[in-house]
């Protein structure tokens, strides 16, 4: 039977598509587990055991931000990688999938070392540092958009688009309950962040919906904020059709009821709205790593279906205005441009056909 190892660990962002291909490929009747690391790692081994997949755990390694902690620094790599030269020996895959986080370096250089094939695969249309990295050592990079730097990718390429996890792919979905309060006849805006909110849009939404209001909209709204924090968010909204929450796990019956959604520009939350064809006006989270959000968002915006505001021109028109635009645009609009359906499938066939 052929044996996958799926490493990663790291933020949601690395995980979850990670958890979407390695359920895929368990799906499929083959042999696979998890490679996770950081301080989310048992909660995520947690999750993948949910769902009949074993993990293991290692410690992260991030790259040294003062010089002098580089020596700290490679002392611990090189532990880190002849652990995972022994665990390689002790479990012997067949092939190894990383997700793109620099904590999966050290076993990927294992990997190198004893001849085990690596492939990468990145959800944003910017390569991270940690893919381009191990390109030099890989079989191949899957991109779940085509990559704009792909210059720097160093072995050969193949867009097979973002893995979304299965619970979201249903054609039907029932009504959140705690969403029970608003109607299914006025158009609804869905607002959230990435795996970790957003204050930014958080703030500014209660003014932007009052200027929605004011122009007539009869709309609801369901604001999810990435906290718990929320006490003077809902006194705001009063009596206004308005549900607050920390965050959901119902996000294709909220993705699939909204009219429009406002959110951060992360590799994940873009391949979902495309998979509902749902209008999307995206906030790029300015501080990303190399930029890369925003990057993400001027590639979705070659559909109509996305707007791109950026975080540094939002006030509560503009925001409105966005909302507004998306709002008045017909519900047949053409995602096709960025649409790359079937990922995790189309990774595992690559890697064992
Ligand atoms: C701040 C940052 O650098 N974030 C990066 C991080 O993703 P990060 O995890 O922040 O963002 P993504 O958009 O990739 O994923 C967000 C996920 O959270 C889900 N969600 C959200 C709210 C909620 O209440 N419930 C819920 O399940 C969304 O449906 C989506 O699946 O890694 C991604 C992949 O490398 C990058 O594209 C993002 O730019």
């Amino acid at each position: 039977m052929n044996k996958l190892l799926v490493s990663c660990g790291g933020t949601g962002g690395h995980y979850y598509p990670g958890l979407s291909i390695a359920r895929k490929a368990k799906e499929q009747g083959l042999d696979v587990s998890l490679f996770l690391t950081g301080k989310r790692a048992p909660g995520q081994a947690e999750l993948a055991r949910q769902h009949g997949l074993e993990s293991t755990l290692a410690r992260a390694l991030s790259l040294p931000r003062k010089p002098w902690l580089a020596l700290v620094f490679a002392y611990r790599f090189y532990c880190d990688y002849l652990n995972a030269k022994k665990f390689l020996r002790k479990t012997e895959p067949d092939a190894v999938l990383f997700m793109g986080s620099f904590a999966g370096v050290p076993l990927g250089m294992a990997c190198k070392s004893l001849k085990i094939p690596i492939y990468l695969h990145e959800g944003n249309v910017w390569a991270g540092k940690a893919n381009r990295f191990l390109s030099k050592y890989s079989k191949k990079f899957f991109a779940s958009f085509p990559v704009k730097n792909e210059s720097a990718i160093q072995c050969s390429t193949v867009v097979v688009g973002m893995p979304i996890r299965p619970e979201l792919l249903r054609e039907e979905f029932s009504k959140p309950e705690f969403i029970s309060t608003l109607n299914d006849k006025d158009p609804m805006i869905l607002c959230f962040g990435g795996s970790q909110g957003a204050q930014a849009i958080n703030q500014m939404l209660p003014y932007c919906y009052e200027v929605l209001l004011a122009r007539k909209y009869s709309l609801q709204l369901v604001q999810l904020t990435g906290t718990d924090d929320n006490q003077m968010l809902i006194e705001r909204y009063g009596e206004a059709p308005v549900v607050v929450a920390k965050q959901s796990d119902e996000m294709g019956a909220l993705i699939n009821r909204a009219s429009v959604v406002v959110c951060r520009a992360g590799a994940s939350s873009i391949a979902e709205l495309i998979h509902f064809k749902t209008k999307t006006v995206l906030i790029p989270y300015p501080i990303a790593a190399e930029n890369h959000q925003e990057i993400n968002a001027d590639f979705a915006c070659k559909s109509k279906g996305f707007y791109k505001l950026n975080q540094s021109e939002i006030d509560k028109f503009s925001l409105a205005n966005a909302i507004e635009l998306q709002l008045r645009q017909g519900d047949d609009l053409d995602f096709s441009q960025v649409s790359y359906p079937n990922a995790a499938e189309k990774v595992l066939k690559e890697i064992f056909s």
